[in-house]
Order: structure tokens, then sequence, then C-alpha cells
């Protein structure tokens, strides 16, 4: 699945009917009154957080989103019928800002929360308005005007509950397509992740958590470097971290230490987030070396590293179920 998080659209409220002139023209009725209705206002365009949408794919192929107009006024004082109102489904979690100036408009969290982003234009009076004592048949009306029109940028931040992270290679892809569906790109090279993954797993009760496999960080992500900002600011949602340390790798520890040290230079609190510390490809150490690195990594983090593989399937239960534990999953 390709994932789009931003999306530019432009929004335009339906324009309002025209008023019109008309008289009363009825058998017995001589001179009868001016009579033109008013034109209905134009639709509004409104956004809906939709808790089944993951992504703002949808926009890639549909930039322009216009409301109805209002329906010119008719005879009779009657008056035109108002544009309806064009709902615009997004992801919960999407924050809508004015394009131009980037103030932020809404942040539509909640599903069914709504957000009306361009209002449609008053619909014009007909001539019955006008009508006074100095001027009985009025000729006058006027017309309906336009809505307002607003590019807008959206923003989704994933609302993955579960959030793996690590270093470059270390196998954090290989993790999120072993516990879930997703079938992201593998191989044995840095930066192979370049937008993140999505998986739902499925949690004993049925249910599913979305998991996000996030692109490798290195040192100097938290200023940008690499593929940083962008990716770190796809985890600030999520409620527990996953860090996969690669065992494989020549320093263990130090590369711990540099995701540690962006995660704090983030702030955010995201190191504060809870986070369950993962030793990848245990089954390339011996099975001697394998306490002493733990050992050595849980002095320095102060968590004891769960070891597991992801590529041969081994502790994978263990690590689900500390997962639910520290989401207050049954
Ligand atoms: N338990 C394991 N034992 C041995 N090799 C593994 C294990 N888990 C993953 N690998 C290998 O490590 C390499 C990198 O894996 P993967 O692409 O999942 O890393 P990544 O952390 O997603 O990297 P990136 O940040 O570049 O996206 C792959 O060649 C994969 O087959
Ligand atoms: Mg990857």
């Amino acid at each position: 699945m390709q994932f789009i998080d931003q999306a530019r659209i432009t929004v335009r409220g339906g324009r309002g009917g025209d008023g019109i002139a008309a008289f009363r023209r009825e058998k017995y009725v001589p001179a009868g009154g001016p009579s033109g209705g008013d034109g209905g206002h134009g639709g509004p365009v409104v956004l809906e957080a939709d808790s089944n949408l993951q992504t703002l794919l949808d926009f890639k192929y549909k930039r322009l989103f216009a409301a109805d107009d209002g329906r010119r006024g008719g005879p009779n004082k009657c008056t035109g019928a108002s544009g309806r109102d064009l709902v615009i489904k997004v992801p919960c979690g999407t924050e809508v800002r004015h394009l131009a100036t980037g103030i932020l408009l809404g942040d539509l969290t909640d599903p069914g929360e709504r957000l009306t982003v361009a209002f449609g234009g008053r619909g014009g009076l007909g001539n019955a308005h006008y009508l006074s004592n100095r001027n009985r048949a009025p000729e006058k009306f006027t017309e309906g005007r336009d809505g307002e029109e607003w590019p807008l940028q959206l923003e989704l931040k994933l609302l993955a509950e579960v959030g793996i992270i690590g270093l470059p290679n270390a196998g954090k892809s290989t993790l999120i397509a072993v516990l879930s569906a997703a079938r992201p790109k593998i191989a044995d090279y840095p930066f192979t992740t370049l937008v993140p993954n999505l998986g739902v797993v499925r949690r004993p009760s049925g249910d599913g958590t979305v998991f996000a496999d996030i692109p490798g960080l290195i040192a100097g992500a938290a200023q940008g470097a690499g593929l940083g900002h962008d990716f770190l600011r796809h985890i600030e949602r999520t409620r527990l971290l996953i860090h996969v340390v690669d065992a494989g790798a020549d320093d263990p520890v130090g590369d711990l230490r540099v995701v540690e040290k962006e995660l704090e230079a983030y702030g955010h609190g995201l190191v504060d987030r809870p986070r369950l510390l993962v030793l990848n490809k245990q089954e390339l150490l011996l099975d001697e070396q394998l306490p002493e690195l733990s050992n050595e990594l849980e002095q320095v983090s102060g968590r004891a590293p769960l070891c597991i593989s992801a590529a041969m399937g081994r502790n994978l239960d263990q690590l689900l179920e500390r997962v639910w534990k520290e989401l207050g999953i049954a």
C-alpha cells in the first residue's frame, strides 16, 4: 500500500441562486404586487472524520471539491432550493490548514467530527423584498453571491498505536511483515523503507491494532538528517514504541544510544513514551554471547531486551503479549 499523508485540495462552496423579478398575475387581482422569490443559498463543503479511512490516498486523484449551487428563486415568492452540503470523508487524525498561510483550521480526531471548510454564497433577493410605499412595482432583484473558495493542505499523522523504530537495516520491516498482512519491501541495505508501512495486527480479542514500520533513524534525525523529521513526526501519536536493535551489528550498544539520543533531541515527549526494547537477529549470535549483550543493553537503557528473530519467527508471541500488556489490552 502506498502511503500518502499529505494532500492539497481546493474546496469551493456553491454559488447562491439569483433572486428574480416577477409580479402576481391573477384573474381579478389587478396590479398584483411583486412576487419574485429569493435564490437558495449555495451548499457548504464539510469535512468529516471517518474511522474506516487510513490514508489520504483518494485525494491524489481528485483535487477540486465543489458543493452544489443554490437554485434561482421562483415566482409567487418561491425561494430556490439551497445547495446540498458536500461532505468529504477524511481519516481520523487529519489536520486541516489553509495552504497559503499555514493557519490551522481544525483537527479532525474523533469519528464523525465535522468541520465546515467553505461556506456557500448567499442567495440573491427577489423583487418582493423591495416593495415599499414609494415603489409599488419594484423591478429590482439581486444576484446570488459566489461561495467561498480555499486551497487547503490536509495532513495526516499516522494513527498507529505502535511504532517500530530503530536504525536502518535493523529488521523493522521484517518484523511488521511477520506480525501483520503488510508486505513492505525488505532488503539488505539501509533506507529500504522510505515511507511508513502500516500493518494491522490482530489482538487476542479479534480486533486490530495498527502498527507502523518507520524508516530507519540515523544520528541527527531530530535535526532533519536522513529522512529525519518527517518520520519522527509520524510516531508522535503512537502509544507504544518498539525499538529494534540489530544483534548482528558491529556495535549494538552504540546503535541503541544513537536512537535514544534522537528521541530525546526531538522532544514532544517521545523519550517518555512507553517503549519495548527488542534485540533482533538473535540467531546471528552464539548462545553464550546473547546474555552478555542483553545485560549490557539493559544497563545502558534500563530496559531488559526481548531477544527475537523476526526472520525465523522466534519469540514473536512473547513480544505481542508484552505489547498488549503495555497497551492495556487483554
Ligand atoms: N532475525 C533476522 N536474522 C537475520 N537477518 C534478518 C533478521 N531480521 C531481518 N533480517 C534481514 O535484515 C535486513 C534488513 O531488514 P529490513 O529491511 O526489515 O530492515 P529495516 O529495519 O526495515 O531497514 P530500513 O530502515 O532500511 O527500512 C534484511 O536483509 C532482512 O532479511
Ligand atoms: Mg524497512
